[in-house]
């Protein structure tokens, strides 16, 4: 039996400089091209750690299909283990009753399809926020990136605590930190036995700082939506779990802190990914004016008989959707996925991975594997039309959500945001870059795990559709 290949020299990393980010040194566009020499499977002796890196569609498939129930596992991680009550949330709870039960009560309850289209009229109503906001900037410079994030904010916001709270912007304003804090922890998980570093360093501190200011704002919040229960009929993901946990049914009864940790999932989850592939949408488009311009066809034929753009007519999107997927393939808002780990000794495509390694899926790499994609590189919509092809885990060379049993159960409330949000930022503007010039549009992406523009997208808007003047929506 062959062992995991060890590539020599490029993986023997000083850990030098800046303790933040240390995957940066190791991009996933990095990691492709090592792949070429070393293989879809490459072993990578990152501190203590052995980590496995998969970078193509069959090898993923083994992972996330074939042994699903084997790497179905999160590796201990002591950022998450601070920020998440001891990892009790979704995204970081061992593989397990638990999390079974937590998984089952997302698509039974918080995230089922019929719950995200109960809460329409948010999304409608922010959206429309959004483009009445733009509609004051006309013909000025409008930091698109900002706006939308603000937008997907108060929708996230408004959905899991029911009306805007009063600590709503320091409540985001500390999750997006936590979140950063956690990223730049992955070190101490590359050196477990070096708890020294947690001292000099001062991360643990400092992450547990910011946690105690979290728990005493949703602590505060979960107080109130008790409170209101009784009085009011609320519908905010956070009244349902409120409700969920008071079912004699469940087999693991789930505490405040639970809730709590799950409720930074939502957040996280919910937030930053939306609004990162709908600025990447726009990006693309305006690179490729021929795809911006079939797309605005497309919503002016759906949209301009009612004069508004509304949910229900999204179905009939198919070139938006398709573009909407393109933009996932080229720029996976997560490009190397959340790191699993093996739970037994497994043998794949005829290597050994000893248990407790991690495993970390290379999506970006898999969605421009040439044996799948034509011509992986170019921004192709078209490719999509009329393909079985889909985010729902089936195909492993498109993987933006994951796939298998840690596959992401927020996909319906995520698609649904950017479609409505791309549509009507269509539908009633035309856009320009501010110099005109898009030789000079920046493509590039952030450095870090999560996959960004590096630059804010600044736009001028010009009107295309009026808006509605008083809408049925308010
Ligand atoms: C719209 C863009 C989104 C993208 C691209 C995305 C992507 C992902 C990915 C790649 C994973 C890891 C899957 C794996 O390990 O195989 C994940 C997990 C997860 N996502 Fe999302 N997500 C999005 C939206 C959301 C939303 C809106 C929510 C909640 C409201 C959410 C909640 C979660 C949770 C709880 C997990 C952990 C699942 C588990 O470990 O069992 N996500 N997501």
């Amino acid at each position: 039996m062959k062992t995991v290949k060890l590539p020599p020299g490029p993986w023997k990393l000083p850990v030098i400089g800046s303790l933040h980010h240390l995957i940066g040194f190791l991009p996933h566009h990095r990691l492709r091209e090592l792949a070429k020499n070393y293989g879809p499977l490459m072993h990578l002796k990152l501190g203590e750690a052995s980590t496995i890196v998969v970078s193509s569609p069959e090898v993923a498939k083994d992972v996330m299909k074939t042994f699903d129930t084997i790497f179905a596992q999160r590796p201990h991680q002591v950022g998450a283990d601070i920020m998440c009550y001891g990892s009790t949330d979704i995204v970081t709870s061992p593989y397990g009753g638990y999390w079974k039960q937590l998984r089952r009560i997302c698509s039974q309850e918080l995230l089922s399809i019929a719950r995200v289209r109960s809460f329409r009229s948010i999304r409608e109503k922010e959206v429309l926020n959004l483009v009445r906001n733009i509609e004051t900037n006309v013909g000025s410079f409008v930091n698109l990136s900002e706006k939308v994030a603000s937008m997907t904010s108060a929708i996230v916001g408004r959905t899991t605590f029911g009306e805007k709270c009063k600590d709503q912007k320091e409540f985001i304003s500390i999750v997006k930190k936590l979140v950063e804090m956690v990223e730049s922890m992955v070190i101490f998980d590359m050196f477990p036995s070096h708890k020294w570093l947690h001292v000099i360093t001062g991360q643990k501190p400092k992450l547990e700082e910011l946690h105690r200011k979290y728990d005493v704002i949703i602590g505060n919040i979960i107080t109130e939506t008790e409170k209101k229960i009784g009085e009011v009929e609320v519908n905010s993901l956070l009244s349902v779990l409120l409700n969920v946990r008071n079912q004699d049914s469940l087999e693991y009864p789930l505490t405040i802190d639970n809730i709590k940790a799950v409720m930074l999932n939502i957040f996280g989850g919910g937030t930053y990914t939306s609004s990162a592939i709908i600025e990447w949408a726009m990006s693309e488009m305006l690179e490729n004016p021929e795809v911006m311009a079939k797309s605005q066809e497309e919503v002016t034929r759906v949209f301009s008989s009612k004069g508004y753009c509304s949910e229900e007519s999204l179905e009939e999107l198919k070139y938006l959707k398709a573009v909407i997927k393109e933009t996932m393939r080229l720029h996976p808002p997560f490009p190397l996925l959340h790191p699993r780990e093996c739970r037994e000794t497994c043998e794949v495509k005829g290597y050994m991975i000893p248990a407790g390694t991690q495993v970390i899926v290379n999506a970006w790499a898999v969605a421009r594997d040439p044996e799948y994609w034509s011509d992986p590189e170019k921004f192709y919509p078209e490719r999509f039309m009329d393909s079985p092809i889909d985010y729902k885990g089936n195909h492993h060379e498109f993987i933006p959500f994951g796939a298998g049993r840690r596959i992401c159960p927020g996909i319906s409330f995520g698609v649904i945001t950017i479609e409505l949000c791309l549509a009507q930022l269509l539908y009633y503007f035309n856009w320009k870059l501010p110099n005109g010039n898009k030789e000079n549009l920046e493509m590039a992406e952030a450095l870090g795990a999560f996959s960004k523009r590096k630059t804010d997208l600044v736009l001028v808007p010009i009107p295309r559709n009026p808006l509605p003047i008083s809408s049925n929506l308010n």
